[in-house]
């Protein structure tokens, strides 16, 4: 037994270090770019734009064991450019990027790892839950669950962070792991796929120099193992400027150098431009990138400092790059042939498990929330209180606790599910365009494992109320009035979902829903019964309208009266009732099932854009 697990650490912690296939990454005259619209104080009809070119041709080679440091002030280009040899610009791309001569594809997203400067994790999982779960759903079906958590295990212990394993990542709100640890969790969590080509974001800023300087030591010993290593870095210290195995220096989205990174200060010097005083190389740099000589009585200003900088490049640098990364120039092609079910490292239903079980992990401490359970059963306990033991003869009452009923469970499902997606879109766009999941594994474990709580506390709500108002005592009616609601329930969730999934802002989801929903409830036939034609149209779509009519169903028959006064009335002529009527439960029945998928669409097609490079 032993010996197999000694067996399985060596495989794992084999294919921590080495490589299967190394990657020799080429980008040949690189240029983006963006459109910006003009803004002005009046919309003119046909809105102006202009082209804004973000990088302006940029060349360059890594290859296997190498590590290139891209600098430049901020805004010069970097992440851009970053996320263009990532794989993961879209729009006005020109020039090429290869990978091994061939273009980005399917596969070489698989094998490639991209840490972005935000750190994008779950707060409330552990340090070795985030991890073991990116490798239940990074690595391939080949090894066993055994093995991918053993590969999780020699992460944490190769980035130095067994102390802090079974600590909560944490965020602003809740207390958690320090900010290089979190780091190091996301160069965890694309260093488990062992990739051959490993992008970075700024892996050192805001952290302490010895941090940062054990960050880049441990991505330094990854090359080792023949990876590529591409990061933008703002200022390195001395020490860690000699990590670099090729820098690149952008200026405005130019480059200014490329090259060994031993051999750039001899370059700067070869061109007029060296340090009057002893200084930190990454300093110097950034000093020349901003156009500031370090010649202190030059008289040229910043621009014409810049342009020199620039025509020097183009006529030292320039050429013999081109000439290097020439064989760049390959066919744009998608070569994405290989066989689709090569895309994914787990099949379908391995993904929704997980994504559902690190789901309900993820959001234990909200599932059983005792506020909102307190919340939903004060409010119970209010309306039968105030509904106690109605009876038919009180129709407006019951009718009114029965449009309470659309009222409430319209809204608070609604405002539940309209912050599912926005909260969670910096980590569907991290994770799918990393190729991890399927959109519907994750819509579908998403949607559901919130399901049992979300159908639970309207099902307490319902009990409690419908046996305290002293509505119809018998099982069926009580149990279509329950079925109601929770149809209720789930298609204002749906609403929700997809308003989220649209709007993506917190803010402006949750305006649009009250909008939507209060002019459902207004519509929904209990506050006013004439409305004119031009608007009656709403009742069609109004959820409210639609349970309304379903819960009136559960508790009167056609020809049932109630005592008016002194006369006996028909409930079916009730005002309240009569703009709705009692017949036609099938249609609003089949009008809510119809909702029910529809808005799940919606949210679905809404998402599909997401982690996809915009065209
Ligand atoms: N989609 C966009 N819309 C408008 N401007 C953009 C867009 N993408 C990039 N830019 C602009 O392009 C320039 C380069 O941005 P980029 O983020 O690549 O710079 P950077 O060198 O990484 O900066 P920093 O070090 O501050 O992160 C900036 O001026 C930025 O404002």
């Amino acid at each position: 037994m032993e010996a197999q697990s000694s067996d399985i650490e060596a495989q794992s912690s084999s294919l921590f270090e080495q490589v299967k296939h190394p990657v020799t990454l080429k980008f040949h005259e690189v240029v983006y770019t963006i459109n910006i619209e003009k803004q002005g104080w009046l919309k003119k009809k046909n809105k102006e734009s202009i082209e804004k070119q973000i990088l302006k041709g940029v060349t360059g080679m890594v290859s296997p064991g190498e590590m290139l440091a891209m600098l430049g002030p901020s805004g010069s280009g970097k992440t851009t450019l970053l996320t263009a040899l990532g794989g993961r610009l879209g729009g006005k791309l020109g020039g090429t990027i290869s990978y091994n001569d061939k273009p980005f594809n399917s596969v070489m997203k698989r094998n490639t790892g991209f840490v972005t400067q935000d750190d994008v994790l779950y707060p409330h999982l552990t340090v070795t839950e985030t991890l073991v779960f990116t490798a239940l759903l990074r690595l391939p079906k080949s090894l066993t669950k055994q093995q991918k958590v053993e590969q999780a295990e020699a992460v944490i212990t190769q980035l130095g962070l067994t102390r802090c394993k079974t600590s909560i990542i944490g965020d602003a709100l809740v207390r958690g792991i320090s900010g290089g640890e979190r780091k190091r969790v996301s160069i965890g969590q694309e260093m488990l796929i062992n990739p051959s080509l490993l992008f970075l974001d700024e892996p050192t800023s805001g952290l302490d120099s010895t941090t940062a300087q054990r960050i880049v030591s441990t991505l330094w010993e990854l090359t080792r193992g023949g990876r590529t290593i591409v990061m933008t870095i703002h200022q390195p210290s001395s020490k860690l400027f000699y990590l670099f195995h090729k820098v690149l220096l952008l200026s405005e989205g130019n480059p200014l150098f490329f090259g060994n990174g031993p051999e750039i200060m001899d370059y700067f010097q070869s061109i007029g431009f060296s340090p009057s005083v002893a200084m930190n190389p990454a300093d110097f740099l950034l000093d020349l990138a901003n156009g500031i000589s370090p010649d202190e009585s030059s008289q040229e200003n910043q621009n014409e400092v810049k342009q020199k900088l620039v025509f020097a490049y183009k006529s030292n640098l320039d050429e013999n790059l081109k000439a290097e990364t020439l064989d760049a120039e390959i066919q744009h092609k998608d070569v994405s042939d290989h066989k689709k079910s090569d895309r994914w490292s787990t099949t379908w239903v391995q993904q929704f498990m997980i994504l559902l079980r690190r789901g309900l992990k993820e959001r234990r401490h909200e599932s059983f929330e005792v506020l909102k359970i307190a919340q939903v059963t004060v409010i119970a306990l209010l309306c039968g209180l105030l509904w106690w033991q109605s009876d038919t003869d009180h129709i407006q009452d019951q009718s009114g606790l029965l449009f309470f009923y659309t009222g409430f469970w319209g809204f608070f499902p609604l405002f539940q599910a309209i912050f599912t997606f926005p909260q969670e879109r910096e980590m569907l766009a991290k994770e799918r365009s990393s190729g991890m999941y399927k959109l519907s594994s994750y819509f579908l474990s998403r949607t559901i494992g919130d399901l049992p709580m979300e159908l639970v506390l309207p099902t307490m709500f319902c009990i409690l109320t419908y046996w305290m108002a002293g509505l119809k005592p018998d099982a069926g009616s009580f149990l279509y009035a329950l079925f109601s609601i929770l149809l209720s329930v789930l298609v204002s969730q749906g609403l929700g979902l997809a308003l989220g999934a649209i709007v993506m802002d917190l803010k402006s989801a949750t305006v649009l829903g009250s909008v939507i929903m209060l002019s459902f409830t207004l519509a929904g036939g209990y506050y006013v019964q004439n409305v004119p034609p031009f608007i009656s149209w709403i009742k069609y779509v109004s959820i409210s309208q639609h349970t309304y009519k379903l819960l009136l169903g559960s508790q009167y028959e056609k020809d049932q009266t109630y005592q008016c006064g002194n006369q006996t009335c028909l409930v079916a002529d009730y005002p309240a009732i009569k703009s709705i009527g009692l017949g036609g439960q099938v249609i609003s029945l089949g009008a809510l099932l119809i909702m029910l998928v529809f808005y799940r669409v919606i949210a679905y097609v809404a998402l599909m854009k997401i982690g996809v490079p915009k065209k």
